[in-house]
């Protein structure tokens, strides 16, 4: 395992609350207590975490007949209010300040908006100010939402080119069947080249919560990919961020690959935020997958689909629909289409700004 030196911690839903669905203030008065040592001890937190939906509804009853939707957006607007309320009072009284960010999957999309907050969180720890992260529930409704906030935090730590990322959900981590079978283990160590995992987990989530443990393992399996370390631990267990420190409990831990250049990380998670997409041919393929660095040259695509201005992700594919990765664009779509074919062009995507899925 790596020293963590800087660190999003992700608290879900279910950390926050009791069985009866009540804000767990006792749990969260103890993880600000263990976040404050972190920082203390110079480790550079930032705080992802979900709860506004159940601090809302704790507050206000609303009609069972109402949208879902609807109920979800006034519940998630008022009880944001009392969750960085509470997280601000919390930290206060170690004298730490936090600052609170809401952020929807289009600002991971738009590499303006991505820049900008990327620029913030980074000055907010510059200046000790611990960043709290949640999603804007308000506007992220159907297709702006992210899967969940384990998604959110996984898209920060690569942001931030965090070391580390934890995922305090309420079990130890992932165990080989459901964890109240007492058959079932707990997955300790997740290698980099490990079995897949994914049968071993259920559709089960805790009430609040949305994405349930597959987004957890898709996620880590992604974070280690880049580089980044990840615990999956019980937040609901005492003094689960200093144990974890001191390697001293129970987790599933996620071995990180070798990191990843900080733009590749940004692209690496633009699978579902591309705004065009190129097809190349097989020239071009072979030429991005050779030993030798390349960039994508117009000669090498067939067609471009869709409008892109400069700086958006492009998916690339190959003819056959085969998916080989993503890039930022170096133009935007309609000089791409007047290039295409043509010989001694500037390349669509700079090798630095290149993430391939697979090497063949
Ligand atoms: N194989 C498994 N190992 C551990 N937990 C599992 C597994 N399969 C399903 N789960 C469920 O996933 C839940 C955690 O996911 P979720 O409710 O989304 O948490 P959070 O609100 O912390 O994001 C656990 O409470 C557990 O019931
Ligand atoms: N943004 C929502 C959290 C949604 C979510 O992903 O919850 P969880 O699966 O418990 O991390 C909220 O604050 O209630």
């Amino acid at each position: 395992m790596n020293s963590i030196n800087c660190c999003v911690i992700k608290i879900g839903s279910n950390v926050l609350t009791t069985k009866e669905g009540k804000p767990d203030l006792e749990r969260m008065n103890h993880l600000v207590s263990e976040i404050s040592n972190f920082h203390k001890k110079g480790i550079k937190v930032i705080l992802v975490s979900s709860g506004a939906v159940a601090f809302g509804r704790k507050e206000i009853s609303l009609p069972e007949k109402l949208n879902p939707v609807l109920k979800k957006q006034i519940w998630a607007s008022t009880g944001q209010i009392e969750l960085i309320n509470k997280y601000k009072s919390l930290f206060e009284e170690r004298k730490l300040q936090v600052a609170q960010i809401l952020v929807t999957k289009e600002d991971f999309r738009d590499r303006k908006h991505f820049l900008n907050m990327k620029n913030c969180v980074l000055g907010l720890l510059s200046q000790g100010i611990i960043p709290v992260i949640n999603e804007n529930d308000t506007v992220a409704i159907t297709e702006l939402m992210f899967t969940d906030n384990d998604e959110l935090a996984s898209l920060s730590a690569a942001m931030v080119d965090a070391d580390t990322l934890v995922l305090l959900t309420n079990v130890n981590g992932i165990y080989t069947g459901s964890p109240d079978h007492p058959d079932s283990e707990l997955i300790r160590v997740v290698a980099q080249d490990s079995e897949e995992l994914a049968s071993y987990i259920s559709a089960t989530k805790s009430s609040f919560g949305r994405g349930g443990m597959l987004t957890k393992l898709n996620m880590s399996k992604k974070s280690a990919d880049l580089g980044i370390q990840v615990f999956i631990a019980n937040g609901k267990q005492d003094n689960i961020l200093t144990n974890i420190l001191a390697k001293d409990t129970d987790f599933t831990y996620f071995e990180p690959k070798k990191a990843k250049q900080s733009t590749k990380k940004w692209l690496a998670h633009g699978d579902q935020y591309f705004k065009g997409e190129v097809i190349i041919n097989q020239g071009a393929k072979s030429a991005l997958f050779d030993q030798k660095i390349s960039s994508l040259l117009p000669i090498g695509v067939i067609t471009i689909e869709g409008e892109f201005k400069k700086g958006d992700i492009l998916r690339i594919s190959d003819e056959q629909g085969n998916r080989i990765g993503l890039g930022r664009a170096e133009y935007p779509s309609k000089t791409a289409l007047e290039k295409i074919g043509q010989k001694n062009q500037k390349p669509i995507i700079h090798y630095d700004y290149l993430y391939l899925f697979h090497h063949e």
